[in-house]
């Protein structure tokens, strides 16, 4: 297939990384971009594609610049064409529309695609053929685990939880590390040990048939040390109220870009 990326930032030049891995040729029109990767051709305009159509146009611009950037790009789309948007929010009505009715996916990506290990939730438009939804799965399954939605409103559900969800991560993970530096580490140190503990518990976790709370109480000793780190954690309910607030006003947000 030939693929035409528009918008080459974190989320697309992230996703390209692995896709140049498959068997896709693609184009890159970026005007903020300086290098494209080997064997893919980059335009800082559009006027550059002159009359060269594309298979899949992928839309991997701000919501808030799609009104006025994509309509440029619906000559560049085959007739059995599609678009796939990786953009928070945007409808497939409102791609549809600015693209003269073509056929839409929109897929939810986040950010360790970049290493293989992204999670992407996937919905199809009205008109998409089974083989372009085929295709945009592969694509996505590239860059780590593909979840197939049945409707719009709950990929925006899944951009609250896991397109977002790389910044709480990071967030939660730069708090402990400088709570581990407080305490007396270095940065070095409390680095190793923070995320070197983070990655263990998740991997031990993902392994186990044993659910969160089971696997928690097996670290938690009757008057231990982390019985009393867990209160101060979560023994107000605070942790789990600011995470169930943290996803929910993400959620409002795509919902407001829609
Ligand atoms: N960053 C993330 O973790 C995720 C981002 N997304 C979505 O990906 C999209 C892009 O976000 P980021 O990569 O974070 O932003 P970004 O700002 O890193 O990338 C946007 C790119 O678009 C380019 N651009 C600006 N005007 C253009 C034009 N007229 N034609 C072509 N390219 C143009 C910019 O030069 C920039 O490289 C957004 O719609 C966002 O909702 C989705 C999932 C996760
Ligand atoms: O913050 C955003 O709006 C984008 C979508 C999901 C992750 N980054």
């Amino acid at each position: 297939m030939n693929i035409l990326l528009i918008g080459c930032g974190k989320m697309g030049g992230a996703l390209l990384s692995r896709w140049v891995e498959g068997s896709d040729r693609f184009t890159i029109v970026d005007p903020g971009l300086g290098e494209a990767p080997n064997g893919v051709q980059l335009v800082t305009d559009r006027a550059a594609l002159g009359d060269e159509m594309f298979d899949v146009a992928v839309v991997a611009i701000k919501p808030q610049m799609i009104d006025q950037v994509l309509p440029d790009y619906v000559a560049h789309i085959a007739d059995d064409g599609y678009a796939l948007s990786i953009a928070a929010g945007c409808s497939i009505d409102r791609l549809m529309r600015v693209l003269g009715g073509k056929p839409v996916i929109r897929v939810m990506p986040n950010l360790p695609a970049a290493i293989g290990e992204g999670v992407s939730g996937l919905v199809a438009g009205s008109g998409v053929t089974p083989a372009q939804q085929d295709h945009a799965r592969a694509l996505m399954a590239l860059a780590g685990t593909v979840v197939v939605v049945d409707d719009e409103d709950k990929l925006d559900r899944v951009t609250a939880v896991a397109g977002s969800g790389p910044g709480y991560v990071f967030e939660i993970a730069r708090a402990y590390v400088a709570a581990a530096v407080d305490l007396g580490f270095t940065l070095d140190e409390a680095r190793a040990l923070a995320l070197g503990t983070m990655a263990g518990g998740v991997a031990m976790a993902r392994k186990s048939d044993q659910s969160l709370e089971e696997l928690r109480n097996s670290v938690t000793s009757k008057h231990g040390t982390t019985e009393a780190g867990l209160q101060a954690l979560n023994g107000d309910d605070l942790l789990s109220r600011r995470l169930r607030d943290t996803v929910g006003t993400a959620y409002a947000r795509a919902v407001e870009l829609r």
